[in-house]
Order: structure tokens, then sequence, then C-alpha cells
């Protein structure tokens, strides 16, 4: 494929006081980009940080509906959105906070109107956006599928190999792909939220995703128990017995390869990860950790169930880091590089 052919994919900023804008710089100063990269953002930022950080980038403005030129190292092009405020780093803003939505809005707009193939999205801080007053934001994961009028989707976060391809003294597991059954909710509400129906859902876009995206003909789950010991017979919880298993049989008797419910401690070792394709994890912080000591900087963030292509990294805004250029490209690297695949598939 020529460069001029490679899929357009809009990259959205994120934070404007978070590191988000100085990435879509590296990226553009990086050289190796799988697709036509055009960042949704203020260029006027854009041009600020790279000077900031040091980088020649020349930040190429192109109107709203104007297709970005094939890649060119040290090119940024931009569909411009203005910042609502001045941004200095690591000072967040609320008045900038419907310009982080306006960017998410821009980038959804050129996926329908097949103006990108797909989008990217740099760190938001999910706090200034709800302090700015969008009550019930929790994050793009929820803000997209909302948009696009789904009722379920997939937060899925991957280790990267093709990448890691590219880095021979790369020790990390290559494979692992953790999903999750609730997303951002406090600790509190996770079990209720925990149902058959919800459960049987997730796993069918899970097991659809997985088919579609990443090529494996017949994926195999592995599920992990809500609680310690995946419940102990009872004695810890009963949303195994009365939840999971019963929700994982029905799913079975249609033709899904399950395992589980699994004890969350050990399901991520390397017997029990041998041949899995995903891992189900009940809540946000009993799957990440394992995913993020695996490959923090090499994943990427996959919002399955959309009818649209969407990657992010696997970070933060890092407002300690933000306006030093020292922050590491390589997760921004990997959700460009699936997202380009996976527009590649679509
Ligand atoms: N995709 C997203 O939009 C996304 C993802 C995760 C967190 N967040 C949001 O980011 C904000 C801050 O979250 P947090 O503090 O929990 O996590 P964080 O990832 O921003 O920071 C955690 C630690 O990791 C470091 N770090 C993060 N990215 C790095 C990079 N690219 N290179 C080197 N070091 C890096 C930071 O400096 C910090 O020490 C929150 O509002 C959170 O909701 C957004
Ligand atoms: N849970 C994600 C993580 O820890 O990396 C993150 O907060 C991103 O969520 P959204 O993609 O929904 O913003």
């Amino acid at each position: 494929m020529s460069p001029a052919d490679a899929p357009v994919l809009a990259l959205t900023c994120g934070e404007p006081a978070g590191i988000g804008p100085e990435l879509a710089v590296m990226l553009a100063d990086d050289g190796v980009i799988p697709a036509r990269v055009v960042a949704v953002g203020d260029p006027a930022l854009l041009a600020e940080r790279a000077a900031m950080i040091g980088r020649e980038v020349r930040v190429l403005e192109l109107d709203r509906d104007e297709p970005p030129p094939a890649a060119r190292q040290g090119v940024l092009p931009v569909w411009p959105v203005t910042l609502r405020a001045a941004s200095r780093p690591g000072e967040l803003d609320t008045a900038n906070a419907d310009h982080v939505l306006e960017t998410l809005d821009v980038a959804l707009a050129a996926c329908r109107t097949g103006q990108a193939a797909g989008m990217v999205t740099a760190p938001l801080h999910k706090g200034v956006i709800l302090e700015a007053g969008h009550a019930g934001f929790t994050g793009h994961t929820e803000y997209l599928r909302d948009a696009c009028g789904v009722d379920e989707v997939v937060m899925m976060l991957a280790t990267d190999s093709a990448l890691h391809a590219r880095e021979a003294n790369w020790q990390g597991n290559a494979a692992l792909r953790v999903a999750l059954a609730t997303t951002h909710l406090p600790l509190r509400e996770v079990a209720d939220a925990i149902t058959g129906t919800r459960l049987k859902r997730l796993l069918h876009i899970l097991h659809a995703d997985l088919r579609r995206w990443f090529g494996v003909e017949q994926p195999r789950i592995a599920v992990c128990g809500l609680n310690p010991h995946a419940g102990e017979g009872g004695h810890l919880g009963r949303e195994e017995i009365d939840v999971i298993v019963p929700a994982l049989a029905a799913l079975r008797a249609e033709g899904l390869t399950l395992d589980g419910p699994l004890p969350a401690d050990t399901l991520f070792t390397p017997r029990h990860l041998e041949g899995v394709d995903a891992v189900l994890a009940m809540y946000h912080d009993q799957g990440l950790p394992v995913l993020k000591y695996a490959g923090f900087g090499r994943a990427a963030n996959i919002t399955l169930g959309l009818p649209l292509v969407r990657t992010s990294v696997d970070h933060g805004t890092a407002l300690d880091l933000a306006g030093t250029g020292r922050a590491d490209l390589g997760s921004l690297r990997v959700a460009v590089a699936l997202a380009a695949e996976m527009a590649r598939r679509a």
C-alpha cells in the first residue's frame, strides 16, 4: 500500500493540559506511521507544545473537510478545534472541557462520513469534564457508546505483538488481552452491575470482535470470578454461583468457548493463560493492573462493539510530565498501528 492509500485516522489530542498534544507532535516527528494521521485539536497549541519540547514539527492546518496528505515525517496535519481558554501544561481548566468533547465529536463525525477510517484518542481527564458540569461523564468508552446509540460496548486493553517484533529486547507478554465486565464504576457498585444479562451481552461482543478485528476463529475466553477464590464455593460471596456460572453455561450451550469463572489471582499465570485469547475481568482494577504490569507503554485500549474503529493509549493525562517531552510515545504508536490494522479489516 502506498503512503497515499494508507487509512486516515483522526487522532483526538485529549486534555490540553496533559501529554496528549505533545504525543501528537512526537508521533509526527517519529516517521514510522502506518496511517495518514490527522490530529483533531488546536493548531496553535500543537505548535506551541512542539516548540516547548524542542521538536521541529510543522503544524499543517487543514479545513475540516480536507483529507490529510500522505504521512511525512515532521509534518502534523490538523483538523482545527479551537481551545476555549489558553492552556498551560499540568494546569487543568474546566473552560476547556467543551473543547475536549468537541474533538471527540469532530472525530466521530469524520468516521461516520467516511472521511476517517477510525479514531485514536489521546487521554482526557474525566474529573475536569465532570467538574465542568458534564454530569455522568465517565470516559471515552461510555461517551462513544452513547454517541453511537449502542446499548453495550466492551473496553479491552491489549499488548501489541506487531510492535514487539521491532523491539528485540521486549520481555512482556505479547499476547495478553484483558476485557472488563464493568468499567468506570465505584467499587461499591460493581457487584450489583454484574448481571447475567450483562455478562451475556459483553461476552457476545467480545467473542464476535475477537473474530472480526483480531482474526481469532474460535475465541477462547477465560472469565474471572468476582470474589476471592471465585467465591470459595459460596462461602466468600455468591455471585459466581448465582450469576456467573449460569451465564457461562448458557453461552457454552450456544457454542462459545469459555473457561471459568476462575480465581483471578491465579488466572493470570502462564498455565491458565495458555491458549486463551482474552480474559474477561469483572472490574477495572482486577484486570488492568495485570495488563499494565505486562505491557504499560506497549499496549492499547480498544472499544469493542462500536460501529467504528476506536483505539486509545493505555495511560492517562500524566499531568506531571506534560510539557517536558519526557512522555513515552510507545502506547500511542501501538494504538495507531492497531487502528490502522483494524481499519484495513473493516
Ligand atoms: N485513554 C484515556 O483517556 C485515559 C486513560 C487512563 C487514564 N485517564 C485519565 O487520566 C487522568 C490521570 O490518571 P492517572 O493519574 O490515574 O494515570 P496516568 O496514566 O495519567 O499517570 C499514572 C503514572 O504513569 C505515568 N505515565 C502516564 N503516561 C505516561 C507516558 N506516556 N510516559 C511515561 N509515563 C507515563 C504518569 O507520569 C504517572 O506517574 C485521570 O483523569 C484518568 O481518568 C485517561
Ligand atoms: N480505563 C482506562 C485505563 O485505565 O487505561 C481509561 O481510563 C480509559 O478509558 P476511556 O478510554 O474510556 O477514556
